[in-house]
């Protein structure tokens, strides 16, 4: 089971996460959340981090220009696409970073949502499926209706996301069965600064082992 948290914004958090067994983390590269990183701090904190851990920068929207510019600054191995991009722009960004994974977020409002993850499947390495709120893009802290996923099979990796705590990470798993799943607000004590105890007890929830020690 992968975990990614997300929304890190201090080095020594993201480099203490890692090394608690935890397998990708996120920087909001929206600068309209409060959890906004800009790309050098990225890149200061991704350097001090681990080779297996996989570093996710979170767009919302961008243009392939500003892609570019961010996936040269800041040092991430994936980008997440948490906007309204298309599956033609899932293939574009994958034609010209081949080498940089693709998660593309899809925000479930309804079964209509799901309805568009066939298009997408070819131009992205994982799905992830998170909560949809009317003004929040991420990092609502809300679970979306789990039933929705009842019956439906997703021909690719894909992560769960929404409201994910410490508390009911099991059941969530239980119930949809995902390849990995995706906190930010569960294990925060306000946003962007990480509340390390509870990452804590989610990996014990999860019964993930901390990384050895060559990092430590
Ligand atoms: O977290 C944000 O502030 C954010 C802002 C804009 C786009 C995406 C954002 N977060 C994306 C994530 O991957 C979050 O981890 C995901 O939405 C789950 O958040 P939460 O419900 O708080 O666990």
């Amino acid at each position: 089971m992968a975990v990614k948290i997300c929304g890190l914004t201090r080095a020594e958090q993201a480099v203490a996460i890692a090394q608690m067994g935890v397998s990708a983390l996120g920087f909001i590269c929206v600068p309209s959340s409060p959890r906004y990183i800009p790309p050098p701090a990225i890149a200061a904190i991704t350097q001090q981090l681990p080779e297996t851990v996989l570093t996710v920068a979170v767009v919302a929207n961008p243009t392939l220009e500003a892609l570019d510019s961010l996936i040269h600054r800041s040092n991430i191995k994936a980008v997440q696409l948490h906007g309204h991009e298309s599956p033609a722009f899932c293939q574009q960004v994958q034609q010209h970073y081949p080498h940089v994974q693709i998660i593309k977020a899809l925000r479930v409002k309804s079964k209509d949502t799901l309805e568009s993850i066939p298009h997408y499947i070819p131009y992205v390495t994982r799905l992830l499926l998170d909560a949809y709120h009317p003004q929040q893009l991420g990092g609502t802290g809300t679970p979306f209706d789990w039933r929705l996923l009842q019956h439906l099979s997703i021909a690719c990796p894909w992560w769960l996301a929404g409201g994910i705590t410490p508390e009911n990470c099991r059941q969530a798993i239980a119930q949809t069965h995902p390849h990995g799943i995706d906190l930010s607000s569960g294990v925060e004590v306000s946003p962007g600064i990480k509340d390390l105890g509870r990452v804590a007890a989610l990996l014990k929830a999860l019964g993930v082992d901390a990384n050895p020690t060559p990092h430590s």
